[in-house]
Protein backbone atom coordinates (compact mmCIF):
# COMPACT_ATOMS: atom_id res chain seq x y z
CA UNK A 1 0.00 0.00 0.00
CA UNK A 2 1.31 3.57 -0.84
CA UNK A 3 2.09 5.76 1.82
CA UNK A 4 0.53 8.83 2.02
CA UNK A 5 2.98 12.25 2.90
CA UNK A 6 0.81 15.26 2.92
CA UNK A 7 -2.66 15.80 3.17
CA UNK A 8 -4.16 19.15 2.50
CA UNK A 9 -7.62 19.18 3.84
CA UNK A 10 -10.11 22.57 2.86
CA UNK A 11 -6.52 24.50 3.77
CA UNK A 12 -6.57 28.10 3.93
CA UNK A 13 -4.44 31.05 4.66
CA UNK A 14 -5.08 34.62 5.16
CA UNK A 15 -3.10 37.51 5.82
CA UNK A 16 -3.81 40.65 7.60
CA UNK A 17 -2.73 43.72 5.72
CA UNK A 18 -2.59 46.78 6.90
CA UNK A 19 -3.99 49.69 4.78
CA UNK A 20 -1.67 52.62 4.18
CA UNK A 21 -2.18 55.78 1.93
CA UNK A 22 1.13 57.70 1.05
CA UNK A 23 2.33 60.73 3.07
CA UNK A 24 2.28 61.92 6.58
CA UNK A 25 -1.19 62.77 7.27
CA UNK A 26 -2.03 59.12 6.73
CA UNK A 27 0.59 57.89 8.58
CA UNK A 28 -0.67 60.08 11.35
CA UNK A 29 -4.06 58.93 10.96
CA UNK A 30 -2.91 55.24 10.74
CA UNK A 31 -1.50 55.73 14.23
CA UNK A 32 -4.99 56.38 15.51
CA UNK A 33 -6.74 54.27 13.64
CA UNK A 34 -5.65 51.18 11.75
CA UNK A 35 -7.66 50.33 8.38
CA UNK A 36 -7.07 46.42 8.19
CA UNK A 37 -7.66 44.04 5.28
CA UNK A 38 -7.73 40.63 4.88
CA UNK A 39 -6.45 39.26 1.97
CA UNK A 40 -6.84 35.00 0.95
CA UNK A 41 -3.73 34.10 -0.45
CA UNK A 42 -5.22 30.37 0.10
CA UNK A 43 -8.50 29.66 -0.35
CA UNK A 44 -9.47 25.80 1.09
CA UNK A 45 -7.31 23.70 -1.10
CA UNK A 46 -7.64 19.82 -1.01
CA UNK A 47 -5.05 17.33 -2.17
CA UNK A 48 -3.25 14.40 -1.07
CA UNK A 49 0.61 13.61 -2.30
CA UNK A 50 2.09 9.97 -1.96
CA UNK A 51 5.62 8.90 -0.65
CA UNK A 52 8.52 9.27 -3.61
CA UNK A 53 5.91 11.62 -5.60
CA UNK A 54 7.32 14.42 -7.69
CA UNK A 55 4.53 17.35 -8.05
CA UNK A 56 4.49 20.34 -9.94
CA UNK A 57 2.98 23.35 -8.69
CA UNK A 58 1.54 25.29 -10.94
CA UNK A 59 -0.31 28.74 -11.14
CA UNK A 60 0.14 32.11 -11.98
CA UNK A 61 1.83 35.09 -10.05
CA UNK A 62 0.16 35.64 -6.40
CA UNK A 63 -1.80 32.05 -7.13
CA UNK A 64 -0.89 31.06 -3.10
CA UNK A 65 1.96 28.21 -4.43
CA UNK A 66 4.87 30.02 -1.90
CA UNK A 67 1.88 30.67 0.65
CA UNK A 68 1.02 26.93 0.55
CA UNK A 69 4.62 25.47 0.15
CA UNK A 70 5.50 27.77 3.71
CA UNK A 71 2.04 25.99 5.07
CA UNK A 72 3.85 22.35 4.04
CA UNK A 73 7.17 23.59 5.54
CA UNK A 74 5.70 24.87 9.22
CA UNK A 75 6.78 28.31 8.42
CA UNK A 76 3.45 29.40 8.77
CA UNK A 77 0.20 28.65 10.22
CA UNK A 78 -2.89 27.87 8.29
CA UNK A 79 -5.81 30.19 8.85
CA UNK A 80 -7.99 27.00 9.31
CA UNK A 81 -8.35 23.38 7.18
CA UNK A 82 -6.53 20.06 8.09
CA UNK A 83 -2.72 19.64 6.86
CA UNK A 84 -0.74 16.69 8.02
CA UNK A 85 2.71 16.04 6.53
CA UNK A 86 4.84 12.70 7.47
CA UNK A 87 1.60 12.39 10.32
CA UNK A 88 3.01 16.16 11.68
CA UNK A 89 0.95 19.10 12.25
CA UNK A 90 3.99 21.45 10.55
CA UNK A 91 3.50 24.64 12.23
CA UNK A 92 4.04 22.79 15.14
CA UNK A 93 7.63 23.04 14.31
CA UNK A 94 8.50 19.88 15.67
CA UNK A 95 12.26 18.58 15.97
CA UNK A 96 11.56 15.20 14.30
CA UNK A 97 9.47 16.89 11.79
CA UNK A 98 12.41 19.40 10.43
CA UNK A 99 14.68 17.03 10.38
CA UNK A 100 12.76 15.02 7.88
CA UNK A 101 12.00 17.81 5.63
CA UNK A 102 13.39 20.77 3.45
CA UNK A 103 12.59 23.49 2.43
CA UNK A 104 14.75 25.72 -0.67
CA UNK A 105 13.69 29.00 -2.44
CA UNK A 106 15.48 29.97 -5.04
CA UNK A 107 15.67 33.81 -3.77
CA UNK A 108 16.71 33.34 -0.66
CA UNK A 109 19.91 32.28 0.97
CA UNK A 110 20.46 30.34 3.51
CA UNK A 111 23.75 30.21 3.45
CA UNK A 112 26.20 33.07 5.30
CA UNK A 113 27.76 34.96 2.32
CA UNK A 114 30.74 35.94 3.86
CA UNK A 115 32.46 31.87 4.52
CA UNK A 116 32.84 29.62 2.25
CA UNK A 117 30.11 26.99 1.94
CA UNK A 118 31.43 23.88 4.01
CA UNK A 119 31.43 26.39 7.28
CA UNK A 120 27.77 26.70 7.03
CA UNK A 121 27.73 23.23 6.23
CA UNK A 122 28.95 22.88 9.66
CA UNK A 123 26.87 24.46 11.28
CA UNK A 124 23.96 22.32 10.20
CA UNK A 125 25.60 19.47 11.00
CA UNK A 126 25.08 20.33 14.66
CA UNK A 127 22.16 22.08 13.97
CA UNK A 128 20.22 18.39 12.77
CA UNK A 129 23.05 16.60 15.01
CA UNK A 130 23.85 14.66 12.14
CA UNK A 131 26.99 11.61 13.06
CA UNK A 132 30.05 12.43 12.26
CA UNK A 133 30.71 9.67 9.50
CA UNK A 134 26.90 9.94 8.15
CA UNK A 135 28.20 13.69 7.32
CA UNK A 136 31.30 12.94 5.25
CA UNK A 137 29.56 10.38 3.40
CA UNK A 138 26.39 12.47 2.32
CA UNK A 139 28.37 15.48 1.99
CA UNK A 140 30.93 13.78 -0.54
CA UNK A 141 27.36 12.12 -1.96
CA UNK A 142 25.88 15.59 -2.85
CA UNK A 143 28.97 17.46 -3.90
CA UNK A 144 29.86 14.63 -6.82
CA UNK A 145 25.47 14.68 -7.74
CA UNK A 146 26.03 18.18 -7.79
CA UNK A 147 29.10 18.26 -8.98
CA UNK A 148 30.32 21.67 -7.34
CA UNK A 149 33.50 20.17 -6.10
CA UNK A 150 35.90 22.56 -4.33
CA UNK A 151 33.55 25.34 -4.66
CA UNK A 152 32.42 24.62 -1.39
CA UNK A 153 35.89 26.06 0.28
CA UNK A 154 35.23 29.66 -1.50
CA UNK A 155 33.47 32.22 0.32
CA UNK A 156 29.66 32.04 -1.07
CA UNK A 157 29.80 35.44 -2.48
CA UNK A 158 32.51 34.92 -4.63
CA UNK A 159 30.59 32.43 -5.86
CA UNK A 160 28.08 32.83 -9.20
CA UNK A 161 24.32 32.69 -8.69
CA UNK A 162 24.41 29.03 -10.41
CA UNK A 163 26.91 27.73 -8.42
CA UNK A 164 25.47 29.52 -5.10
CA UNK A 165 22.16 28.01 -5.26
CA UNK A 166 23.89 24.55 -6.28
CA UNK A 167 25.82 25.31 -2.42
CA UNK A 168 21.97 26.30 -1.25
CA UNK A 169 20.89 22.92 -2.27
CA UNK A 170 23.95 20.89 -0.96
CA UNK A 171 23.42 22.65 2.48
CA UNK A 172 19.65 21.72 2.54
CA UNK A 173 19.62 18.44 2.03
CA UNK A 174 22.39 17.38 4.35
CA UNK A 175 20.31 15.92 6.51
CA UNK A 176 18.93 13.93 4.06
CA UNK A 177 15.19 15.06 3.91
CA UNK A 178 12.66 12.80 3.15
CA UNK A 179 10.19 15.90 1.56
CA UNK A 180 11.73 18.49 -0.01
CA UNK A 181 9.64 21.72 -1.05
CA UNK A 182 11.56 23.91 -3.59
CA UNK A 183 9.98 27.18 -4.56
CA UNK A 184 11.66 28.45 -7.95
CA UNK A 185 14.69 26.54 -7.16
CA UNK A 186 16.15 27.05 -10.70
CA UNK A 187 14.96 31.32 -11.00
CA UNK A 188 17.28 32.55 -12.65
CA UNK A 189 19.56 29.70 -13.14
CA UNK A 190 21.57 29.65 -16.93
CA UNK A 191 19.95 26.52 -19.06
CA UNK A 192 23.23 24.42 -18.32
CA UNK A 193 22.67 25.13 -14.58
CA UNK A 194 18.93 24.78 -14.48
CA UNK A 195 19.38 21.13 -16.97
CA UNK A 196 22.21 20.13 -13.99
CA UNK A 197 19.56 20.96 -10.96
CA UNK A 198 16.86 19.08 -12.75
CA UNK A 199 19.23 15.97 -13.01
CA UNK A 200 20.01 16.56 -9.41
CA UNK A 201 16.57 16.44 -7.77
CA UNK A 202 15.07 13.33 -10.17
CA UNK A 203 18.75 11.24 -8.74
CA UNK A 204 17.91 12.33 -5.61
CA UNK A 205 14.17 11.29 -5.59
CA UNK A 206 15.22 8.07 -7.27
CA UNK A 207 18.30 7.45 -4.83
CA UNK A 208 16.35 8.27 -1.40
CA UNK A 209 13.01 7.64 -2.88
CA UNK A 210 12.01 11.64 -1.42
CA UNK A 211 8.53 13.04 -2.27
CA UNK A 212 9.31 16.50 -3.72
CA UNK A 213 6.56 19.55 -4.11
CA UNK A 214 8.09 22.14 -6.85
CA UNK A 215 7.05 25.68 -7.85
CA UNK A 216 8.39 26.74 -11.15
CA UNK A 217 7.81 29.51 -13.58
CA UNK A 218 10.07 27.34 -16.12
CA UNK A 219 7.87 24.47 -18.06
CA UNK A 220 11.31 22.87 -18.30
CA UNK A 221 11.33 21.92 -14.83
CA UNK A 222 8.04 20.76 -14.63
CA UNK A 223 8.41 18.50 -17.88
CA UNK A 224 11.48 16.95 -16.66
CA UNK A 225 10.43 16.02 -13.56
CA UNK A 226 6.63 15.85 -12.85
CA UNK A 227 4.36 13.13 -13.75
CA UNK A 228 1.72 15.11 -11.65
CA UNK A 229 0.64 18.83 -11.38
CA UNK A 230 -1.40 20.56 -9.33
CA UNK A 231 -2.42 24.33 -10.46
CA UNK A 232 -3.29 26.63 -8.47
CA UNK A 233 -4.93 30.32 -9.12
CA UNK A 234 -6.17 32.74 -6.62
CA UNK A 235 -5.82 30.41 -3.97
CA UNK A 236 -8.22 27.63 -5.73
CA UNK A 237 -7.58 24.43 -6.76
CA UNK A 238 -8.15 24.24 -10.51
CA UNK A 239 -6.52 21.12 -11.56
CA UNK A 240 -4.89 17.78 -10.32
CA UNK A 241 -3.83 15.35 -12.18
CA UNK A 242 -0.92 14.08 -14.83
CA UNK A 243 0.56 16.48 -16.71
CA UNK A 244 -0.11 14.95 -19.74
CA UNK A 245 -3.76 15.22 -19.01
CA UNK A 246 -3.42 18.54 -18.83
CA UNK A 247 -3.40 19.98 -22.40
CA UNK A 248 -6.56 18.06 -23.45
CA UNK A 249 -8.41 19.95 -20.27
CA UNK A 250 -7.52 23.41 -21.40
CA UNK A 251 -6.64 23.08 -25.81
CA UNK A 252 -10.58 23.15 -27.26
CA UNK A 253 -9.13 22.96 -30.28
CA UNK A 254 -6.79 20.75 -32.22
CA UNK A 255 -4.57 22.06 -35.24
CA UNK A 256 -4.88 19.18 -38.26
CA UNK A 257 -2.15 19.41 -40.83
CA UNK A 258 -3.70 17.24 -43.95
CA UNK A 259 -2.21 16.72 -47.27
CA UNK A 260 -4.51 15.37 -50.19
CA UNK A 261 -3.48 13.92 -53.49
CA UNK A 262 -4.76 16.58 -55.39
CA UNK A 263 -5.82 20.13 -54.94
CA UNK A 264 -7.23 21.23 -51.42
CA UNK A 265 -11.37 21.91 -52.60
CA UNK A 266 -12.92 24.24 -49.92
CA UNK A 267 -12.77 23.15 -46.46
CA UNK A 268 -14.38 25.30 -44.19
CA UNK A 269 -17.42 22.93 -43.61
CA UNK A 270 -14.64 21.21 -41.65
CA UNK A 271 -13.23 23.68 -39.58
CA UNK A 272 -11.21 26.82 -39.33
CA UNK A 273 -8.88 27.03 -42.62
CA UNK A 274 -6.08 28.64 -41.30
CA UNK A 275 -3.38 27.71 -44.29
CA UNK A 276 -3.51 26.27 -47.83
CA UNK A 277 0.14 25.32 -49.22
CA UNK A 278 0.02 23.34 -52.51
CA UNK A 279 -1.98 20.49 -51.57
CA UNK A 280 -1.49 20.57 -47.55
CA UNK A 281 -3.86 22.59 -45.55
CA UNK A 282 -4.01 23.45 -41.96
CA UNK A 283 -7.15 23.23 -40.26
CA UNK A 284 -8.34 23.89 -36.81
CA UNK A 285 -11.56 21.55 -35.68
CA UNK A 286 -12.93 21.61 -32.17
CA UNK A 287 -10.84 19.15 -30.26
CA UNK A 288 -13.12 16.40 -29.75
CA UNK A 289 -14.26 16.00 -33.47
CA UNK A 290 -10.85 15.71 -34.96
CA UNK A 291 -10.83 11.82 -35.08
CA UNK A 292 -14.00 12.47 -36.87
CA UNK A 293 -12.77 15.26 -39.26
CA UNK A 294 -9.63 13.35 -40.06
CA UNK A 295 -11.86 10.03 -41.00
CA UNK A 296 -14.60 12.48 -43.12
CA UNK A 297 -11.34 13.63 -44.65
CA UNK A 298 -9.71 10.32 -45.51
CA UNK A 299 -13.22 8.55 -46.99
CA UNK A 300 -13.99 11.93 -48.94
CA UNK A 301 -10.54 12.97 -50.47
CA UNK A 302 -7.99 10.48 -49.55
CA UNK A 303 -5.23 11.56 -47.61
CA UNK A 304 -1.15 10.93 -48.51
CA UNK A 305 -0.20 12.51 -45.09
CA UNK A 306 -1.64 13.97 -42.06
CA UNK A 307 -0.16 14.82 -38.83
CA UNK A 308 -1.61 16.69 -35.97
CA UNK A 309 -0.08 19.62 -34.06
CA UNK A 310 0.66 19.50 -30.22
CA UNK A 311 0.87 23.07 -28.40
CA UNK A 312 4.11 23.23 -26.22
CA UNK A 313 3.46 23.36 -22.66
CA UNK A 314 4.34 26.51 -22.89
CA UNK A 315 1.16 27.33 -24.86
CA UNK A 316 -1.05 25.14 -22.94
CA UNK A 317 0.21 26.79 -19.56
CA UNK A 318 -0.33 30.02 -21.16
CA UNK A 319 -3.98 29.46 -22.18
CA UNK A 320 -4.80 27.66 -19.03
CA UNK A 321 -3.73 31.04 -16.98
CA UNK A 322 -5.52 33.12 -19.22
CA UNK A 323 -8.98 30.99 -19.48
CA UNK A 324 -8.54 28.71 -16.60
CA UNK A 325 -9.10 25.06 -16.71
CA UNK A 326 -12.44 23.46 -18.58
CA UNK A 327 -14.49 21.00 -15.97
N1 LIG B 1 3.14 38.24 3.97
C1 LIG B 1 2.11 38.60 3.22
N2 LIG B 1 1.26 39.56 3.60
C2 LIG B 1 0.21 39.91 2.86
N3 LIG B 1 -0.11 39.35 1.67
C3 LIG B 1 0.71 38.38 1.22
C4 LIG B 1 1.86 37.95 1.96
N4 LIG B 1 2.48 36.96 1.25
C5 LIG B 1 1.74 36.79 0.14
N5 LIG B 1 0.70 37.62 0.11
C6 LIG B 1 -0.36 37.71 -0.92
O1 LIG B 1 -0.96 36.44 -1.04
C7 LIG B 1 -1.21 36.11 -2.41
C8 LIG B 1 -0.49 34.81 -2.77
O2 LIG B 1 0.92 35.02 -2.71
P1 LIG B 1 1.97 33.85 -2.96
O3 LIG B 1 3.33 34.41 -2.76
O4 LIG B 1 1.60 32.67 -2.14
O5 LIG B 1 1.71 33.51 -4.50
P2 LIG B 1 2.59 32.69 -5.54
O6 LIG B 1 1.63 31.81 -6.28
O7 LIG B 1 3.73 32.03 -4.87
O8 LIG B 1 3.09 33.87 -6.51
P3 LIG B 1 4.44 34.03 -7.36
O9 LIG B 1 4.35 33.07 -8.52
O10 LIG B 1 4.36 35.45 -7.79
O11 LIG B 1 5.60 33.75 -6.43
C9 LIG B 1 -0.77 37.32 -3.21
O12 LIG B 1 -1.89 38.12 -3.43
C10 LIG B 1 0.22 38.02 -2.30
O13 LIG B 1 0.24 39.40 -2.55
Amino acid sequence: MTELVIRAGGLRKSYRVIERDAGVRAALKNLVRREVRTVTAVDGITFAIEAGEVVGFLGPNGAGKSTTLKMLAGLLHPTAGELAVLGHLPWKRKREYLTRIAMVMGNRNQLNWDIPAIDSYEVNRSIYQIPAARFRSTLAELIELMDIGDLVRKPVRTLSLGERMKAEIVGSLLHVPQVLFLDEPTLGLDVTAQRRLRRFVAEYNARHGATVLLTSHYMADVQALCDRVIVIDKGTLRYDGPLSALAGRVMTHRELVLTLAGPVPDFSRYGDVLAVDGNTVRLRVPRDEAAAVTAQVLARHGLTEFSSVDPSMEEVIELLFAVGVRS
